[in-house]
């Protein structure tokens, strides 16, 4: 078995209250994502879900414990390096209009990655920008729009074709769809898993959707008030949780997977290439 892409190790993450007090963001967290897997990271709104992602991306700096990606130490890597290797991380972020810039046209938004860390030239950077539409099921023609006149699921696409750019190796997408209108949650869904098949990617998943985190993850963790309580495959932690506070969410869904998703065996291989430009 291949190493872990991602290695967290008692990781902390507190926050100083006054002169006294800390409040524990993250406190001792430990887990491991595997390469091509989704992991899911669920728990009620504040459990610390988005800060512990901003430490795997090395955004923020850890109080106490390690993040390692790809074998490497985030804490050891210094400026370039890091910025080097924050490249092979990207993150989308669940506001898809506000994670646009409105003044820069789609192709724009979509090159930028491409025009700050690739040394090609104009044409090869449009080319490259039509196949990452297409990818993500938009129309080329797209690509001179700007996003106040896409959709929110249009947008969310825009912002996923930015994150995979740069052929990163793992995604963080955090609450990625809960802000894209429910019919088209699915669409988006499939995209990223049709994505993650053909390119290799490794999601963190993070939401406090039950539903979509049993939908799209292999390996599911629960997150309260700043601690992972009960790490699970998605099969066993749905069939069998072991934490009361799992126990607790589950009881608390009345319907724990969308409508229209397939059982997990059934995995859509690839979203059907749209006729119009998709939602
Ligand atoms: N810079 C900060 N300073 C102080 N406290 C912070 C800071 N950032 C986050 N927190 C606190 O840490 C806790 C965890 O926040 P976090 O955003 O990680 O939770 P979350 O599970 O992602 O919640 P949500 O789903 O609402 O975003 C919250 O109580 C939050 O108020």
């Amino acid at each position: 078995m291949s190493a872990p892409l991602v290695e967290v190790e008692h990781l902390s993450r507190h926050y100083p209250i006054g002169r006294h007090d800390v409040h524990k963001a993250v406190d001792d967290v430990s887990l491991t994502i595997a390469r091509g897997e989704t992991f899911g990271l669920v728990g009620e709104s504040g459990s610390g879900k988005s800060t512990l992602a901003r430490l795997v991306l090395g955004l923020d700096r850890p109080t106490a414990g390690s993040v390692r990606v790809a074998g490497h130490d985030l804490a050891e890597l210094g400026g370039r390096a890091l910025r080097a290797q924050r490249r092979h991380m990207q993150i989308v972020l669940q506001d898809p209009v506000a994670a646009l810039n409105r003044r820069k046209t789609i192709g724009q938004i979509v090159g930028l990655p491409l025009a700050v860390h690739e040394r090609i030239g104009r044409d090869a950077r449009a080319e490259r920008v039509r196949e990452l539409l297409a990818l993500v099921g938009l129309p080329a023609a797209f690509a001179v729009r700007y996003p106040h006149e896409l959709s929110g699921g249009q947008c969310q696409r825009v912002g996923i074709a930015r994150a995979i750019a740069l052929q990163p190796d793992l995604i963080v997408l955090d609450e990625a769809v809960s802000a894209v209108d429910v019919s088209i949650q699915a669409q988006i869904l499939n995209l990223l898993r049709d994505l993650q098949d053909r390119l290799g990617l490794t999601y963190l998943f993070v939401s406090h959707n039950l539903a979509v985190v049993r939908y799209m993850s292999s390996t599911v963790a629960v997150m309260q008030r700043g601690r992972i309580v009960e790490t699970g495959t998605r099969e066993r932690l749905f069939a069998r949780p072991e934490h009361p506070y799992t126990r607790e969410l589950l009881a608390a869904v009345p319907e724990p997977t969308p409508p229209d998703a397939p059982p997990a065996d059934q995995r859509p291989t690839a979203v059907p290439a749209p006729e119009r430009a998709p939602s």
